[in-house]
This record gives C-alpha cells, sequence and structure tokens, in this order.
C-alpha cells in the first residue's frame, strides 16, 4: 500500500466523538513507552503526525487519523506505567473498554510489544482480555533495531510459548523497528488485505 494523505482528525476521550464509524479502523496499544507514536510515524511517513515522548505516559486519549481517505488509523494511550495513580488507571481500562465494545468499525487492534523484554504479565493480562471480549488482534513487536535479530527471535519464541498456555492458535505476528523501517512493508499489506476483505462482506 502507497500512503497518499495521512490526516490527524480529532483527539477525545469519548466513543460517540469519534469520527464517523464508515471505514475500518485499526488502533495500536501497548505499554507505555512501546513505541505507538513512533510506528505510526514510520508508517505514513509523517514524523510529527503522532506525537513521541522519550517520558512515558504521552498519548492520553483516542487520537484518530485518516489515511488515503479509506482507513483511519488509532493511536491509543499506554497501559503499565508504574507512575499513573491507580485513579488514572482505572479512567483507562474504563475509556478503552468502551471503546473496544462500543467502536463498531473497529477491524483489528495492534498490540505493540518491546522485542527486548521477556512476556510480561500486564501484555498477557491485555492479550487475554482481548481474547476474552472477543476482539480481533495482531501481535507487533517494536524496536528490533535495539538488539541482534537473535535476541529478538528468542523474545518471540517465549511469547510463543507462553501463548500457547493459553491459546490454541497464535495470532498474527510482525517485528518492526520505526528506527529501520522494518516490518513497514508487511504491516500495510496486512492492512491492505484486510481492508479488502471488509469491503468485500459489504
Ligand atoms: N531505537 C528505537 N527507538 C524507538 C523505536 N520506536 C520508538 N522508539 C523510542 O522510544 C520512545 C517512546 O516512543 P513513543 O513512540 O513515544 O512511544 P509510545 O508507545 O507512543 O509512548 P506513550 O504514548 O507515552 O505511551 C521514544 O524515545 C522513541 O524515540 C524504534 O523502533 N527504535
Ligand atoms: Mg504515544
Amino acid at each position: 500500500m502507497v500512503i497518499k494523505e495521512a490526516k490527524f482528525l480529532m483527539s477525545n476521550t469519548r466513543v460517540e466523538e469519534c469520527p464517523a464509524p464508515d471505514k475500518p479502523e485499526y488502533a495500536f496499544i501497548g505499554r507505555s513507552n512501546v513505541g505507538k507514536s513512533s510506528l505510526i510515524n514510520m508508517l505514513t511517513e509523517h514524523k510529527g503526525l503522532a506525537k513521541t515522548s522519550s517520558s512515558p505516559g504521552k498519548t492520553q486519549l483516542i487520537n484518530h487519523f485518516l489515511i488515503n481517505d479509506t482507513w483511519y488509523l488509532v493511536d491509543l494511550p499506554g497501559y503499565g506505567y508504574a507512575k499513573v495513580s491507580k485513579g488514572s488507571r482505572d479512567d483507562w481500562r474504563k475509556m478503552i473498554n468502551y471503546y473496544f465494545q462500543k467502536r463498531e468499525n473497529l477491524t483489528c487492534i495492534f498490540v505493540l510489544i518491546d522485542s527486548r523484554h521477556e512476556p510480561m504479565k500486564t501484555d498477557m493480562d491485555f492479550i487475554n482480555h482481548l481474547g476474552q471480549i472477543g476482539v480481533p488482534f495482531v501481535i507487533v513487536f517494536t524496536k528490533a533495531d535495539k538488539q541482534s535479530s537473535v535476541k529478538t527471535d528468542s523474545t518471540i519464541a517465549a511469547y510463543k510459548r507462553t501463548l500457547l498456555q493459553t491459546w490454541d492458535e497464535l495470532p498474527r505476528i510482525f517485528v518492526t523497528s520505526a528506527e529501520k523501517r522494518t516490518g513497514r512493508d508487511e504491516l500495510l499489506n496486512f492492512i491492505d488485505e484486510v481492508n479488502e476483505q471488509v469491503k468485500a462482506q459489504q
């Protein structure tokens, strides 16, 4: 897929105020600082499109971007940031769950995971929760440039083993680096394929 146009539409906390649900929507989520906003900028080739930061917790709202006038890309706030109060964590959970349940055009969630770390409980809990509520998702490993491909492969193998303890089937897995543009074609081709499937069902 060629990205001809990528534009920021709006940020909000309420699903009711999100753009009309008339196009397939792909949402990026993962721990704070995992590289969600950076990956969005890499995919769209717009450096400052999604706000990035070296301090976790930068993205606090549901941010909608419109790509090629045909699909929505969403940057969601991260989870698992230790310095956030319990109250804000509960607010985050409520907002995200409401978004998952009510956003009728939500097509696939991209769960981002740092390729440098062994499986973490927050990530596994989140993935299992997605399975329970029946939202389609794929896993995207980030920051692959920060280490050798051998180390990345070993993280992925560890995640697969952990996932297979609770799941019969593994989700689609992508390896990316926003820095080196790794995985860009694979992710955009996947979105293209799914967009075609959505169109065929209409
Ligand atoms: N080396 C390297 N650094 C990256 C990569 N992706 C992100 N980073 C860095 O990681 C930090 C966090 O990136 P963000 O894209 O802001 O992460 P986020 O998940 O959107 O963070 P929050 O919005 O705070 O939850 C920044 O300092 C980025 O420059 C990558 O692929 N490679
Ligand atoms: Mg962000």
